[in-house]
């Protein structure tokens, strides 16, 4: 593979840095690497995960259909000295990228053919409340919101809670979206023709340039929101849906001392979908074998589909392959539909290829997506006990000085 510099930094995250291959429909998610690399053998694995295990879990029909291709290594010594000035500081301790990388599709732009492609991502975390947490009625991502603020990572605590945009409660979703909005930290970011215009990055007076312009929503917030929550509320392939103003912006009355669960959600929904992937392995005992390789859980969960000749993205086999998981092979989906996210791109040019969503008597072509669905390592099981330890005691602590 060529690189060159057709290339354009999308962004990254705490295990990949994304780069848009210029007038392609495609990415690199490229592994940044801490301590031992992943082979190709490894790599692959990881991409079949995705492929076949959890794409067809959150999606219907196969699409998407990520590879691996290797760069050469001048080439992948120059792309790191590049990155090197487009990079946010606080990613670059982590520096080293593997050869292998993952081609996947650019999911900010719904087509080429088109001079306008919008993309809203969103990484909504958890929607509901852990078993751990329930008597103090609390989520993990408010809890963890205080964590952060000691830790420096936050300044402002966010208002946004998942179990709003989790609700199916139009009113709470918007009160999601407004909040993710004001305080987008990494759980919110916008994007014309693959570049970030609005992150945590950007000031909310921003946004409201941005909602201007894009003249299909008539500079009306209330339309932008319902937009985003027909998609992330219908069947995944919907088209026809009308999107209107009626519904006025009121603010759900999120107190920020609890999390309020409900459990209204429609199946077929993306929403739907990933909440049950996150709540596979809810009280469930998990015993994490320390002495297996981390990632050793991939092959398994590969075999099994192997062994059984299960074809994921048939509905009746799904279920087969989740009474058949191990409890900790469960666990690890859990962890991944815990931490994706979601993209919904749009573009005001119709394209026939794409579901749409009428607006104003226009129709919007959109594609949903998902990324960020690699395997994690295990050792992501004992941390999450580890962070809900110390959770608790910010929240005792946070009790005693009342
Ligand atoms: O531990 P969590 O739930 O806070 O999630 C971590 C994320 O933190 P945040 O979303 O900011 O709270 C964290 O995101 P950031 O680095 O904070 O942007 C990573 O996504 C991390 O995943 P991985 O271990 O690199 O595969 C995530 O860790 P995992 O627990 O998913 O391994
Ligand atoms: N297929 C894709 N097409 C376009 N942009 C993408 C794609 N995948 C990811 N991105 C962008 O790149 C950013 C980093 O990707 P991603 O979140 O997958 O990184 P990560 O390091 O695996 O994340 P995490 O920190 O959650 O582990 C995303 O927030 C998104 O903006």
């Amino acid at each position: 593979m060529s690189l060159g510099d057709s290339w354009n930094y999308i962004g990254e995250g705490n295990a990949h840095i994304v780069i848009e291959l210029l007038n392609t429909n495609y990415v690199l998610r490229l592994r940044k690497e801490n301590g031992e690399q992943f082979g190709l053998d490894s790599m692959q694995k990881s991409v079949n995960f995705v492929n076949l295990v959890m794409i067809p879990l959150l999606f219907s029909g196969k699409i998407n259909v990520n590879q691996i291709v290797e760069i050469p290594p001048e080439q992948l010594r120059e792309l790191t000295n590049k990155l090197c000035n487009l990079r946010p500081e606080h990613r670059k301790c982590k520096s080293i990228i593997n050869n292998y990388a993952i081609k996947s599709t650019n999911l900010t732009m719904v087509t080429l053919n088109t001079s306008k492609n919008y993309c809203i991502e969103i990484k909504p975390k958890e929607g509901y409340i852990t078993a751990s947490f329930k008597k103090i009625s609390m989520c993990y991502y408010c809890l963890k919101q205080y964590l952060k603020c000691e830790q420096g990572e936050i300044d402002i605590v966010s208002k946004y809670c998942p179990l709003d945009l989790f609700s199916a409660d139009k009113t709470r979703m918007r009160s999601a979206l407004l909040n993710l909005i004001d305080n987008p930290q990494n759980n919110f970011k916008l994007f014309l023709n693959g570049n970030v215009i609005y992150s945590e990055k950007s000031m909310r007076t921003d946004f409201d340039e941005i909602l201007r312009d894009m003249v299909l929503f008539n500079n009306s917030l209330e339309l932008f929101l319902n937009f985003i929550i027909e998609i992330l509320l219908g069947n995944q392939y919907s088209s026809n849906i009308v999107v209107n103003e009626s519904n006025k912006l009121v603010m759900a009355d999120h107190q920020m001392k609890h999390c309020f669960e409900s459990n209204n959600m429609q199946s077929g929904s993306i929403l739907h979908k990933l909440l049950q992937l996150q709540k596979l392995s809810e009280n469930k005992d998990i015993y994490v074998n320390t002495e297996n390789n981390d990632y050793d859980y991939v092959e398994s969960i590969l075999k099994n589909l192997e062994l059984n000749a299960m074809d994921l993205s048939i509905e009746e086999e799904k279920e087969k392959f989740l009474s058949l998981c191990e409890p900790e092979h469960l666990a690890m989906i859990s962890a991944v539909a815990k931490d994706c996210s979601i993209m919904i791109s749009f573009t005001p040019d119709y394209d026939s290829n794409f579901p749409y969503i009428e607006i104003r008597g226009k129709k919007i072509s959109y594609r949903l997506s998902v990324t960020d669905l690699e395997p994690k390592s295990t050792k992501t099981l004992l941390k999450r006990k580890d962070t809900e330890t110390k959770l608790l005691n910010i929240y005792k602590k946070s009790l005693e000085s009342k």
